[in-house]
């Protein structure tokens, strides 16, 4: 099967490659064009332009930062509206809003092409390993006709309906995500500052019923104070925002992810939007002990 692929950032990169080593012919563009060279040594091809990919490919996946990056590769000159049309699919798999990924239905298919939208939960080792969560909504067809690649892709994918679930049911799983991430950073500065061994609360919590994968993955780097990237933290801090526009639009009040938002902006203000999310931990070292 032969796919284009627009966006090598984290997940794009692993994500590409993985199809090529399962043996799909992949065509390649990346903003930043220098990023394709160590796809095309793996025997990808390379498009100039998102056009120029979707000219050539049946089949067309996106995987880009945000909201407004979605549109420009679809929107702007030499993107995707140019050259998408019948019997041609376009899947978006980066996280955007339900408003946003309408818009580019409203395109694609005034074009003729159909669209799907995929976002999904987990990281850029699930992306290296093929074990992503795809939330898949929009054209069924398409989403049938993608899953040969969703399976090398995901461990599970859903087809949750009308374009607008998949793009929601990410914004809730990424919301909860980001409210742990501050309720754990906020349990490991506590269990400091009053005297224990945070290394003694990941194993108490790794055996109870709050146990989950990403405490125990990122709990022992964030008390070494690494925070190589896996997932950006200006992304999850966008994806909250988004959470929370949701919020608004639907009168749920989410005071929890309020506030954690506040946190992953403060953390932004201190320059560490292009570090991991859990960089989040470091806002709480800045305060100081109280007397
Ligand atoms: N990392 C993770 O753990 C996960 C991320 N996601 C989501 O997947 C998406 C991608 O994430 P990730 O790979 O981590 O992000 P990165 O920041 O690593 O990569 C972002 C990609 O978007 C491209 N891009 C940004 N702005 C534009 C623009 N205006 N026009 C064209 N291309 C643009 C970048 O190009 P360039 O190289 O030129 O900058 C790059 O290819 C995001 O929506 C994120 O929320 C979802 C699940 C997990
Ligand atoms: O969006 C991030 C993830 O880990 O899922």
């Amino acid at each position: 099967m032969e796919v284009g692929f627009l966006g090598l950032g984290i997940m794009g990169k692993a994500m590409s490659m993985n199809l090529l080593k399962n043996g799909f012919k992949v065509t390649v563009w990346n903003r930043t064009l220098s990023k394709c060279n160590e796809l095309v040594a793996h025997g990808a091809s390379i498009g100039k332009t998102p056009a120029e990919v979707i000219n050539k490919c049946k089949v067309t996946i996106a995987m880009l930062s945000d909201p407004a990056a979605a549109l420009s590769v679809v929107l702007d000159k030499d993107g995707v509206l140019e050259q998408i049309c019948g019997g041609k699919g376009y899947i978006d798999m980066s996280t955007v809003d339900p408003e946003t990924s309408c818009k580019i239905n409203e395109a694609i298919t005034s074009k003729g092409g159909q669209f799907l939208e995929a976002p999904v939960s987990g990281s850029k080792q699930p992306a290296e390993t093929g074990q992503l969560v795809i939330l898949a909504a929009g054209d069924k067809a398409l989403y049938e006709a993608a899953i040969p690649a969703f399976d090398i892709l995901g461990k599970k994918s859903f087809f949750l309906g009308q374009v607008g679930n998949g793009a929601k049911m990410k914004l809730v799983v990424n919301m909860i995500m980001g409210s742990m991430m501050n309720a754990f950073s906020e349990g490991l500065t506590l269990a400091d500052r009053s005297g224990l061994n945070p290394r003694d609360l990941l194993d108490v919590l790794d055996l109870g019923a709050i146990a989950n994968p990403m405490f125990k993955g990122k709990g022992p780097a964030m008390l070494q104070n690494n925070y190589s990237p896996a997932f950006p933290l200006k992304h999850q801090q966008k994806d909250m925002r988004l959470a929370l526009a949701l919020g608004d639009e639907n009168s749920v009040p989410m005071p929890v992810a309020a506030a954690s938002n506040e946190a992953f902006k403060k953390a932004r203000s201190m320059g560490l939007g292009d570090m991991d999310f859990s960089a989040v931990f470091e806002t709480l070292k800045v305060l100081k002990h109280s007397s």
